[in-house]
């Protein structure tokens, strides 16, 4: 009997194991491989899917009472819920340096400086993330003049960071790598200010499937390219599966504020992330191109079956990383087409504006009202 090759962290699992299905000889790349099954889930198509890995690291929220290795982690939670990082490492080095951010632990008095925030907002751009945080600052009719509200993450041109009262906002540039390194430093920032109770959204765009361009898609699950709510990441030479849940009483306290707003089209769906915009995401327009108009029109039909309702490049990296170190997680886009009609983006300045607006105004007033401060 083939012995599994890893030891397993607590909050890592591999629900069941099919050692019929593990490769005669397997390639060091390939040592386990397993049946995947969040434990929460019933069995569906999505999860019963034989992977090249083999681990899922659970999030706090899918972990059963029963299971009583986990209980003392989850309890942390009651009351306050603080960020985790979950490296072993990280305490016994004498200073951490959040290269990317050009923040760090000695330098920087970070919970003097952040101890209080409760929302991060990201997106892509630093544009519009400065837009989105002059807005949230009027919003939130903060006293300090605008023009103090300088970028905190001024020393690096990686990515922006702007603080508005309890509310981070951060760029995170385009696609999964870009996002993931920002993640990684943004969630040992907010663990070493000691903040507790974060809440994180993503605000972008997106490509809609079966919906009108102007939609706003909260996302439920974030996807990957085979439609299956899971996150794969490369560690040394293993692929290691994370869960992409999204926490669903946020996505419906989301969906609720929306209904508030007037003329606010929304809906909440599948969000599919892909590794790129043209070929990963179907588009007929690239550089390159290999398959039909059929395919790629089979290929969305099928996504939007599964219950895809948008297509975007950085959700599932989020949602395995906020899942696992105790952040709640929403991403909120909208869309720009409809790749059932079209694959270029053709809107003018001023709508593709207006449109970027609506999500931004959806989580402004999500926050104002969660401060209580809504009329
Ligand atoms: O508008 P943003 O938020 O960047 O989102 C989408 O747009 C970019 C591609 O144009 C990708 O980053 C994708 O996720
Ligand atoms: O089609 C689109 C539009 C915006 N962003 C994407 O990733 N895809």
């Amino acid at each position: 009997m083939l012995a599994l090759g890893c030891e397993l962290d607590p909050d890592q699992e591999v629900v069941r194991t099919r050692l019929e299905d593990v490769p005669a000889s397997p390639s060091p790349s390939t040592m386990i491989v397993s049946f995947l099954r969040p434990p929460s889930h019933a069995p569906c198509t999505a999860c019963e899917t034989v992977m090249t890995v083999h681990i899922v690291e659970r999030m706090a929220s899918v972990i059963p009472a029963s299971n009583s290795s986990m209980r003392s982690d989850r309890n942390t939670y009651v009351g306050k819920r603080f960020v985790h990082v979950k490296n072993p490492y990280l305490d016994s080095m004498d200073e951490d340096i959040l290269y990317h951010l050009d923040l760090g632990t000695k330098t920087h008095n970070l919970p003097a400086m952040f101890r209080d925030v409760k929302f991060v907002c990201v997106g892509r751009s630093p544009n519009r993330m400065k837009a989105f945080a002059l807005f949230m600052h009027k919003e939130l009719g903060l006293e300090e003049a605008e023009e103090d509200i300088k970028d905190i993450c001024a020393g690096t041109d990686r990515y922006c960071m702007y603080k508005t009262g309890p509310v981070l906002t951060v760029s995170h540039g385009m696609g999964i790598p870009s996002i993931s390194i920002m993640l990684h430093e943004l969630i040992k920032l907010l663990h070493h200010a000691q903040c507790c109770d974060v809440t994180i959204i993503r605000i972008g765009t997106s490509g809609g499937i079966g919906i009108a361009p102007g939609t706003v898609v909260i996302t439920d699950i974030a996807v990957d390219s085979f439609f299956k709510p899971r996150f794969e990441q490369v560690i040394l030479d293993n692929i290691v599966t994370r869960s992409t849940e999204l926490h669903k009483e946020l996505s419906e306290e989301l969906f609720n504020c929306s209904k508030e707003i007037p003329n606010f089209r929304t809906l909440i769906g599948h969000t599919m992330c892909t590794y790129d915009f043209y070929e990963g995401q179907g588009r007929l327009d690239g550089a390159l191109c290999s398959f039909s108009r059929e395919k790629k029109l089979d290929y969305l039909k099928r996504a939007y079956k599964a219950g895809v309702r948008n297509i975007e490049m950085e959700s599932t990296v989020l949602a395995a990383m906020c899942g696992l170190c105790g952040l709640k997680a929403a991403v909120v886009c909208v869309t720009l087409l409809d790749r059932l009609d079209c694959d270029q983006i053709n809107l003018t300045h001023d709508v593709l504006v207006e449109y970027q607006q609506w999500p931004q105004l959806l989580i402004s007033n999500f926050i104002r009202q969660r401060l209580g401060l809504c009329d």
